[in-house]
């Protein structure tokens, strides 16, 4: 395989990627030409709002072909076309032969949630150190333990315990904090999610590490909890806020992530209206907002 690289300002990503194709470019990847420089933009919206940005200042685009002389084909056809002014090519160069499964699974190593807790993919040997572990491997549904909003969860339930309790994962994606949970003793489990490929998921990977716990779309969630977990986003967050609470037993805990730091304010004020939302942990610029609901005077 050969590689053609291209560096092309914001407005001709898509004429240059439609021409690649029409080339017979097995493939064409963009990314951020700045990345890891002090320039790097990053580009990220929630759903239903528009992203801030369509794309990069300056995009590296990357094309596959399968013989160099198509590369060098594509290199001089696009080179003569006006839409190519304020484009540079950057070469072409081979791609060498790789063991991508080997290379995938290289950037997959065991997460460490506390000293003790550990996400180890199948094909690792447990740190020493770790007395509990979730095997998971990567998938189609989000929660590896990679995403600080996944590790702050799971940090949470390793530090309160959620021992005999009835938790409740609501967008439980792979099934990471309900498998969590289940490891650090609860003693029911209902993990949901609008996704079907993400109850799957759950259902594999719960069997993977020999939980037992029910998954379903949403409306298998019934009754109430003593812990309910979800880590969506801000905007969902305030969309479920009513739900979410109404499934937090009296004296029970509510634990939110997916949320940004300066999403604080208004994610406390979507639901003062039945629980005291609080800040209680904080990595890469994600919180963790965490709540108790007040016990019914007996
Ligand atoms: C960021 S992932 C979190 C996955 C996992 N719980 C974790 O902590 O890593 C969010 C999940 O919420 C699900 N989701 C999004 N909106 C939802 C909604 N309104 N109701 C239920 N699940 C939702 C998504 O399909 C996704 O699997």
């Amino acid at each position: 395989m050969f590689e053609l690289s291209l560096l092309c300002p914001e407005d001709r990503v898509d004429v240059l990627s439609d021409a690649l194709d029409a080339l017979d470019a097995l493939s064409v990847s963009v990314e951020d030409a700045d990345a890891q420089t002090p320039a790097e933009q990053a580009l990220f919206g929630e759903p239903g709002m528009p992203p801030p940005k369509d794309g990069w200042q300056r995009s590296r685009m990357v094309a596959l072909f399968a013989q160099e002389t198509q590369a060098q084909e594509a290199l001089q056809l696009l080179s003569a076309q006006d839409f190519f002014e304020g484009c540079r090519i950057l070469g072409v160069q081979l791609l060498a032969d790789q063991d991508w499964v080997r290379l995938t699974q290289s950037q997959f190593a065991p997460v460490e949630i506390t000293p003790d807790f550990w996400i180890v993919p199948t094909w690792h040997e447990p740190p020493a150190q770790a007395k509990q572990i979730i095997r998971l491997d990567p998938g189609l549904a989000f929660g590896t333990g990679t995403h600080p909003t996944t590790r702050m969860c799971l940090r949470w339930i390793a530090q309160h315990g959620v021992q005999g309790q009835r938790v409740l994962d609501y967008g439980c994606g792979s099934g990471i904090l309900a498998i969590g949970a289940a490891k650090y003793g609860a003693s029911s489990i209902d993990a949901v999610d609008i996704d079907e490929a993400a109850v799957t998921s759950t259902e594999l990977n719960a069997e993977a590490n020999h939980v037992r716990l029910l998954a379903g779309l949403p409306d298998k969630a019934k009754g109430q909890y003593q812990t309910v977990l979800a880590n969506i986003l801000a905007t969902p967050l305030k969309v479920l806020a009513p739900l979410l609470c109404s499934y937090v037993a009296s004296g029970g805990s509510l634990v939110l992530a997916g949320i940004l730091e300066r999403q604080a304010d208004e994610l406390k004020a979507a639901y003062a209206p039945w629980i005291q939302l609080e800040v209680a942990d904080s990595e890469d610029g994600w919180i963790l907002m965490t709540a108790q609901s007040v016990a019914a005077l007996a």
